[in-house]
């Protein structure tokens, strides 16, 4: 089977050359991943899909982006700090296994070296370079800038001289040498960090020598005490790399018991590797590797038991200080990351386990914060995506309803409104002529002692003109509409009054709503609209004098005066002309046709409002289904080409991570087949004893992306125990050799079998039913996070060793709102409302009941009804027209049947709720548990398939 050489492909070596070379391959991965996420985002953000805020959350956090931008661009390399010149002198020869440093004697330790930076280049040449500049130095006048064909770094390149000593310049310059070395040539660089140098502090040194690569922190010692210095040194260290890992290389002389004190060591911390990072390596070469460090191992410990005498009092100082673990701790280090490992003075130190599995730590140590950055960044995407595709399923949905509420609630309104108007015309006359009786006499004694306004009036009451005379019968007039109408109006509100939160207040709500769904949307369509309403309907009472039926009743009064006879010229305006004015205007008063008149007043003001409220509406509904329609374009967009895409880099951010820390599953068995991928069993992964992995080759986009789309919602769920867990990822770009797809590895946790294979075994009837009710609750859990699985089925039901049951294979399970209605499950179990593309999570209690019905039979064989179908097309017309499967006897009880049949019930409405179904179910299971109880336990499937075989026949 091709897919299984998976497993076991791509041997890697141990050595550092390797390790740099499989960490170059990983970031290859990961620049496409970053590089394809960039284009994603790009076109998004041009796209007029998501608001400028959401926009801006599209991109990584500052530390992150930095993060990536190091890996991204920068090559590895191992910086070396040291106690003193002679240990990192050392430790650089021992890498390149030749005296690339000259070390002359202790002296060394006190003069004033510069930094080293070592590259691959196919001359050994030497340069004297500024930080982060090309520019050369002539370090002596008239002597050549390069120097070449050297066997060891000249001294004098490394050296700074006395006389720059105080030479800033100078001081940080950097020695860069280049040598054609295997080491240096995958890429690695190698620096030094300056020794001795006044002025330039450790962090400084950090600064320097890790701005332009991906730094690989080394320390190394050769004395047997650290000076108070040293330590301060280190804490200066450890504060700049924060998280970074940093190895302490012991390049002491060794003595005999130190020799196999530090042997020892290493080879648990080999130990270690391998038994944390076996997944890197072909099982061959583990194998072999293993067996050689378990005898080396058993020899070391026969000559050398450890002692705490043994332990040196530089590393009680480092663990003291806390850099490395405690001897109380077992000599186990802290966290994953942070490594301790005494490398001894190994010939083959780049071959050595304990540096090679430091450096692939530190390594992976930013390749997983590169990806878990990146998956945060696809996990946020989407999110938003999900968010707003169900906004927008909702806005899609509720918009128009609105508008229709709007519509009617606006008809009530107005017909309410128009029944008032004709009811109160009548009401209107009397309450005009009883508001009139009951204030004659006051208004009459309020018209007497009325005092004219602008006019001039003698003391006797002499007026001077015709026209002053009329504007004095004016102000009378008014006086006296003024008090009536005060009345009148008072009591005609406070009916209208009664209407304005029956109808009004969620009237405007819903306005207003409508008008905050598009901020584009004119909001004077909306504005106007409430203006007509106020005007129409009287909403502002409390500015009352300004109110239209104040205005419609005062305007028909005046206009019914006016029509009254002009008075006889008097000679006096004094109290009884003005009382007799009053009093004339009083008798005149015909209370029915001022009803009248002010009720079809208000009865037309009434239709014109109504008329423009209608025409609004329409214009807002017209602007609002333009909208919808764009709205709905952009749903399909994000659900079917940003959210596919995001899901599948998303996929591969993690699996690239999941590669990084537990490496390639190693494939055993094939415990199973589906449609579209084969499941093997895998001892262990990623911390996980017996795993299942399923191993799917997606020949296309589409289906890379519902396999995408499957195992985000499978990995963003909560774990849950009626749903098989997923491990993890990982992808195989080697798989089927150049040019062909990868293969998705999805891990899981191993399950016993599936339902199906139970249930053909002869499973009894009570555990069947438990297995169902551990269904019902899986999908329960599934739809309380929105989701729909579409793919309820026996095979996709798993079982422990438990026979506890759990739900698998998400791979058509999706949120309602990003479901775009496509036809998809397994013929027999799908609900006829699937093909009209509409449909919900009752789908899955249909599916649900079909299962019920095989679970009850006790058997897999196909119902009769669907038995009797040619074809699919043919199934999914009977299922149309209400085919379902047939009651078997003896075999459903009454309540299990009519479980079954309101579960597969053709109007989704009537199928029951999940939590229903599960009470329902418990009490069929409590039955047939004491009803074998009763029967004397066991046994009882055999019979009740005896009896199947027989109803069958
Ligand atoms: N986690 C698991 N543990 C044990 N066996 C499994 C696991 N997952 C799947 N299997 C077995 O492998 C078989 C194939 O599974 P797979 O999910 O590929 O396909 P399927 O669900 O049967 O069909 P389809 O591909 O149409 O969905 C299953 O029927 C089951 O028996």
């Amino acid at each position: 089977m091709s897919s299984r050489r998976l497993g076991s492909s791509r041997a890697r070596g141990r050595d550092l050359a390797h390790e740099v070379k499989h960490f170059g391959g990983l970031t290859k991965h990961l620049k496409k991943i970053i590089f394809d996420s960039n284009n994603c985002l790009t076109e998004l953000k041009t796209s007029d899909h998501f608001e400028e805020e959401v926009i801006s959350t599209l991109v990584l956090p500052p530390v992150a982006d930095e993060i990536v931008g190091k890996v991204t661009k920068n090559p590895p390399a191992l910086v070396i700090f040291g106690q003193t010149y002679t240990s990192k002198a050392t430790l650089v020869n021992k890498i390149f296994r030749e005296d690339l440093f000259q070390i002359v004697d202790d002296s060394d330790n006190n003069k004033t070296w510069r930094a080293v930076h070592l590259k691959y280049g196919s001359q050994r040449n030497t340069r004297l370079t500024l930080t982060n500049s090309f520019e050369l130095l002539n370090e002596e006048p008239g002597s050549p800038v390069m120097r070449n064909s050297w066997t060891g770094i000249p001294r004098v390149e490394m050296l700074v001289k006395e006389e720059h000593q105080k030479d800033a310049c100078m001081l940080s310059a950097t020695t860069e040498a280049t040598l054609n070395h295997p080491l240096l040539q995958c890429k690695l660089q190698i620096l030094v960090t300056p020794h001795n140098c006044p002025g330039i502090s450790i962090s400084q040194a950090y600064n320097v020598c890790t701005h332009n690569v991906l730094p690989v922190l080394l320390y190394c010692f050769d004395k047997d005490q650290l000076s108070e210095e040293n330590l301060r040194d280190l804490q200066e260290l450890q504060n700049c790399a924060g998280t970074l890992p940093i190895l302490f290389v012991d390049c002491r002389e060794p003595s005999e018991p130190l020799v196999a004190h530090r042997e020892r060591r290493l080879v648990e911390d080999a130990h270690e590797d391998f038994d944390d990072d076996s997944a890197y390596d072909t099982d061959e070469r583990i194998e072999g590797e293993r067996e050689r460090h378990n005898g080396l191992d058993a020899r070391l410990r026969r000559r050398c038991r450890p002692t705490p005498n043994d332990r040196p009092s530089v590393i009680d100082q480092l663990s003291r200080a806390g850099f490395i673990s405690s001897p109380e701790e077992n000599g186990r280090m802290r966290g994953v990351l942070d490594v301790f490992t005494i490398v001894n003075q190994v010939e083959d130190l780049h071959n050595s386990a304990a540096i090679v599995q430091f450096i692939r730590r530190s390594l992976q140590y930013y390749l997983i914060r590169c990806c878990t950055a990146m998956h945060d960044l696809h996990q946020h995407c989407m999110n938003l995506f999900i968010t707003t595709a169900f906004d927008m399923q909702r806005d899609i949905l509720v918009t128009p309803k609105r508008i229709e509420y709007a519509r009617q609630r606006e008809n009530e309104l107005f017909d309410s409104l128009k029944d008032l108007t004709n009811q109160k015309q009548e009401q209107l006359r009397s309450l005009i002529q009883s508001t009139v009786a009951d204030m004659t006499e006051d208004l009459l004694e309020q018209a007497g002692n009325y005092r004219f306004t602008d006019l001039e009036v003698s003391q006797e009451g002499k007026i001077q003109s015709q026209k002053d005379i009329k504007r004095c019968t004016e102000q009378i007039q008014d006086l006296v509409l003024a008090r009536l109408n005060a009345c009148v109006v008072e009591k005609l509100i406070g009916s209208v009054e009664l209407l304005r939160e029956s109808f009004l207040g969620t009237l405007q709500r819903c306005l207003a709503s409508l008008e905050k769904i598009d901020g584009d949307l004119e909001t004077s369509t909306t504005v106007a609209l409430r203006q007509i309403l106020n005007a129409a309907y009287q909403v502002e009472v409390s500015v009352r004098t300004s109110s239209s039926v104040v205005r419609i009743i005062w305007e028909r009064m005046k206009e019914f005066f006016q029509s009254i006879k002009p008075f006889k010229t008097p000679t006096r305006v004094d109290t009884e002309w003005k009382r007799k004015v009053a009093q004339t205007m009083i008798n005149n008063l015909d209370e029915s046709k001022l009803a009248k008149s002010i009720c079809s007043q208000f009865r037309s003001r009434l239709n014109n409002s109504h008329e423009s409220f209608s025409t609004s509406l329409r214009q807002l509904e017209q602007k609002h289904s333009g909208r919808l329609e764009k709205t709905e374009e952009q749903r399909m967009k994000v659900r079917k080409v940003y959210a596919p895409r995001l899901a599948r880099l998303a996929l591969e951010s993690t699996s690239l991570r999941d590669m990084v820390l537990y490496g390639m599953p190693k494939l055993e068995r094939e415990i199973g087949r589906g449609q579209y991928g084969v499941v093997y069993s895998c001892r262990s992964w990623g911390g996980v004893t017996h795993c299942a992995v399923k191993s799917v080759v997606p020949p296309d986009d589409k289906h890379w992306n519902d396999l995408a789309m499957e195992f985000h919602y499978t990995r963003s769920i909560a774990e849950h125990d009626r749903i098989v867990a997923v491990i993890g990822s990982v992808i195989d770009h080697g798989y089927g050799g150049m040019g062909c797809s990868p293969a998705v590895l999805l891990l899981m946790e191993r399950m016993q079998r599936d339902l199906h294979t139970a249930i053909k075994a002869n499973m009894e009837l009570p555990e069947r039913l438990h297995v169902a009710l551990d269904v019902a609750e899986g999908v329960r859990y599934l739809h309380s996070l929105g989701l729909v699985h579409r793919d309820i089925k026996l095979k996709n039901v798993l079982l422990d060793k438990h026979d506890r049951g759990k739900i698998t294979d998400l791979g058509f399970c999706k949120p309602e709102a990003m479901m775009s209605g496509s036809i998809v499950g397994t013929p027999i179990h799908m609900a006829p409302e699937l093909f009209s593309g509409k449909y919900d999570n009752s789908v899955d209690t249909y599916a649900f009941g079909i299962l019920l019905w095989y679970v009850c039979a006790g058997h897999v064989k196909l119902p009769q009804a669907f038995e009797q179908c040619a074809n699919k097309d043919h199934l999914w017309t009977s299922v149309k027209k209400g085919v379902r499967p047939e009651r078997l006897r003896p075999q459903f009880d009454d309540a299990s049947w009519n479980l079954m049949k309101s579960s597969w019930a053709g109007e989704p409405s009537e199928r029951p709720l999940l939590g229903e179904v599960q009470s329902k179910l418990q009490d069929i299971y409590t039955k047939a548990l004491a009803k074998r109880e009763a029967e004397g336990g066991g046994g009882g499937g055999a019979k009740e398939q005896q009896n199947l075989k027989s109803d069958t026949l």
